[in-house]
């Protein structure tokens, strides 16, 4: 990576009675765009708290720009936030709420007005600045927030799942005008969001956490295809995770034979045999065939129930042991398919397709 523009070090955070990040290593170029997903509880909420200066790191270090922020409060930072709350002040109107950090910086009526103005502009909500926030939508106050985070034209915007109180179309569009924020102002965004799909659709690099530490970071694509372990796994949620014992080497393949079978999985040269190995199919790469014989590579399974998700359709089915297998196609494949619960199918997949999960260190 090219120079850190933002970098933890040995980042932790201890609360009384409760140890809420517990390591942190991360470096951030200039200019990029970093999702922080995990479950609720993980400390993505309180790692940006601490890059914004909000909470202050028990051990470890943040740089910004280079600068240690050690002792450094949040409004000398450089490091503004949206929150979900958006906290915008009810007796000011808009364009004062967007001018507000202007005037905090001690900078002149007009100037703040200009900039203000501009920024309202920017993000389409011009002729709405005389208003009041109660007089604004959902979505436009989102924007105001945005406008006001912005208008110090920061060289980062952190931003705390901004948009989890919108309905599902306004977070779709949102999301589009927050793509084309980033497109056009080329700041770093760090942004900490439950939503996969948000996470997948804005990232250049998306941090995967849970307890406290980093158990993944690297591009959508990465973290989607390969996982670094069973949690990544699980939580991108579009995986098949098969555990078994690594048996025996074929080529570029071992054999990982387990409660549902043996299975050949694409596997590093030397890999250990007689340890425990788990694998993950993409759920998109599972062939299914309605029938009860399973194929050489395949397994045979009970159709649990189908769900639309857009134009694709996934399909959960459960195994001999009782573990949920999904299957994702397109909409017009499964409909030929004629699927309904309680009917027997064939699951295969290509080998190649096959992740073998890093060995735990
Ligand atoms: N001020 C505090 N005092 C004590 N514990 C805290 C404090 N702030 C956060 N915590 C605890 O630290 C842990 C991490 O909190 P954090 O807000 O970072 O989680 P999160 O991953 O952002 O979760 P969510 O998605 O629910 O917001 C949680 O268990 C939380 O209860």
């Amino acid at each position: 990576m090219s120079f850190a523009f933002v970098s933890l070090q040995g980042v932790e955070k201890k609360f009384p009675g409760h140890h809420a990040v517990r390591g942190i290593d991360l470096d951030i170029a200039a200019g990029e765009f970093i999702a922080i997903m995990g479950p609720s509880g993980c400390g993505k909420s309180t790692t940006l708290r601490m890059i914004a200066g909000l909470d202050e790191p028990s051990a470890g270090e943040i740089f910004i720009g280079g600068k240690s922020m050690r002792g450094i409060p949040a409004f000398q930072r450089d490091t503004p936030m949206v929150w979900q709350s958006l906290a915008l002040f009810p007796f000011l109107t808009v364009a004062e709420n967007v001018a507000f950090p202007l005037r905090m910086k001690k900078m002149g009526a007009d100037v703040r007005k200009k900039r203000a103005l501009e920024w309202l502009d920017r993000l389409g909500l011009a002729g709405m600045a005389d208003r009041h926030v109660s007089q604004l939508s959902g979505g436009q106050r989102q924007r105001v927030a945005i406008a006001r985070a912005l208008v110090t034209e920061p060289s980062i915007l952190l931003l705390d799942e901004p948009l989890s109180a919108l309905d599902a179309h306004l977070r779709v569009r949102m999301q589009t005008e927050l793509a084309r924020l980033h497109r056009e102002l080329r700041i770093t965004f760090v942004y900490v969001t439950h939503a996969q799909s948000e996470a997948f659709a804005l990232a250049d690099r998306i941090v995967v956490m849970a307890d406290g530490l980093i158990q993944q970071a690297g591009k959508p694509q990465d973290v989607y295809r390969a996982p670094a372990n069973a949690f990544v796994a699980n939580f991108i949620g579009t995986n098949n995770l098969v555990t078994g014992q690594a048996k025996a080497h074929d080529g570029e393949f071992i054999t990982v034979e387990g409660p549902l079978g043996r299975f050949p999985v694409k596997a590093p040269q030397g890999w250990p045999l007689g340890t425990p190995a788990s694998f993950v199919i993409a759920a998109d790469r599972v062939a299914l065939q309605p029938g009860e014989a399973p194929g050489a590579a395949g397994i045979a399974g009970t159709v649990l129930g189908l769900e639309f998700v857009g134009s694709t359709q996934t399909v959960f089915i459960e195994l001999g042991d009782g573990q949920e297998f999904r299957v994702q196609k397109q909409q017009h494949e499964i409909e030929s398919l004629n699927l309904a619960p309680g009917q027997r199918v064939n699951l295969s997949w290509d080998p190649q397709q096959t992740w073998l999960l890093p060995q735990a260190t």
